[in-house]
């Protein structure tokens, strides 16, 4: 079934240092420069983050959260609103998770079928059900530029048959998806590679997902508690398999030395909620890596959270006054704290892809790691 996408990936080049790849992705709201870094708005917001923010860091795209939305304030509400870009004023591109994730790692009593998935909402256990069909309503209904295929993320660690039969419905799921998805033309549909920590699977799993031809390939089933070194080899058995004329999104990665090695192993597209979470708590990612601002230390510290950043935060507010805010429990302190961490990342990805077109990304991961005090392997 040939799905004519939404998105177009033009490759500008490979560095010549490290098989990484830079890029653009051509959506119907906008061109996004890769490898990115995408903020995550959950709930249809990047949390305390207003959309002129995140356009002031050069954030051109951003997620939002199918599980979540479905069950608050409900999808039939922001089909009715307009869709998500005009519910939440944001008018760059828009990436919706399918629930695939949330509904195995937030909700009670679930039961899972060939069919899909009943579960118990986490807000008030009401009695509810996902599968392929009601997934694209509801991403349809959402309308992102990019939907995910409905999965089943696997746990860590899983058993060899596990893993294999939920792998084999996942896909089963896709076609499902892929047969029910009404606007191909204008939001793009991006199947999601499982297959756990087994190499064999991850390869199968790539293969018969290749075979559908969607217009791009996240990779799942990972960041989910395994040690790094698994993350990275499952990258490298299953990037190749990937076309190389579709973007590859690896979900939920977000660390700084993950990103860089993510890249370096051809992936186009990262999300994380980390940078907004460990903003809430006050902590933050410097350039002499982390920094927990709400420390003793930093009482008396009237200079900038890092010296050699060049935001919002930075440029305006001391150490102290955050440590300050935040142990006041002030909401401008987060604010401040995930404006900066957010920068940070979107920032390093463009240095990134300075690197990878200055065919010298490993060299920039060897100084980043140096400096932000990170054991490069
Ligand atoms: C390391 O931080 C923790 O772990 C999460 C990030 N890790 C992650 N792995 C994911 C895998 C999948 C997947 O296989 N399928 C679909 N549909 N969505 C996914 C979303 C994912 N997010 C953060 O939420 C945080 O709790």
């Amino acid at each position: 079934m040939i799905v004519t996408a939404a998105i177009t990936y033009e490759h500008i080049k490979t560095c010549k240092q490290s098989g990484a790849r830079l890029g653009r992705i051509h959506t119907p709201h906008g061109i996004i420069e890769t490898p990115v870094f995408m903020p995550v708005g959950t709930q249809a917001t990047v949390k305390t983050m207003s959309p002129e923010e995140l356009k002031e860091m050069d954030a051109r795209i951003i997620l939002s959260n199918t599980y979540h939305l479905f069950l608050r304030p409900g999808h039939e509400l922001v089909r009715e609103a307009g869709g998500l870009h005009k519910f939440m004023n944001w008018d760059r591109a828009i990436l919706t998770d399918s629930g695939g994730f949330q509904v195995f790692s937030l909700s009670e009593m679930r039961k899972i079928t060939e069919e899909g998935v009943h579960f118990r909402s986490h807000l008030n256990g009401d009695k509810l059900f996902l599968s392929p069909e009601v997934v694209m309503e509801i991403e349809n209904a959402l309308g992102p530029d990019i939907m995910m295929a409905f999965d089943e993320c696997a746990p860590y660690p899983a058993d060899y048959d596990y893993v294999k039969k939920s792998m084999e419905r996942t896909t089963r799921w896709a076609e499902r998806c892929l047969k029910s998805h009404a606007r191909p033309h204008d939001q793009a549909l991006f199947g999601i590679v499982q297959g756990g920590m087994y190499e064999d699977l991850r390869k199968q799993s790539a293969k018969d997902l290749t075979s559908l031809d969607f217009p791009g390939y996240a990779i799942g089933g990972l960041s989910v508690g395994e040690p790094k070194h698994l993350m990275y080899e499952m990258l490298e058995c299953t990037v190749p398999l990937l076309p190389s004329d579709k973007p590859r999104y690896l979900m939920g990665v977000g660390s700084p030395d993950a990103l860089i090695e993510g890249a370096i192993r051809g992936v186009d597209m990262f999300d994380c909620v980390l940078p907004t979470r460990i903003a809430r708590n006050g902590t933050t990612m410097t350039s002499q890596g982390r920094l927990v601002v709400r420390n003793a230390q930093y009482a008396n510290d009237f200079g900038p959270l890092d010296p050699e950043c060049d935001c919002y935060t930075c440029r305006n507010y001391s150490r102290a006054y955050l440590r300050h805010l935040i142990k006041a429990d002030e909401t401008f302190g987060l604010r401040l704290t995930t404006y900066h961490n957010l920068h940070f990342l979107v920032t390093l990805m463009s240095k990134v892809r300075q690197a990878i077109m200055d065919d010298r990304l490993l060299d920039f991961r060897d100084e980043f790691f140096e400096q932000y005090g990170l054991i490069g392997n």
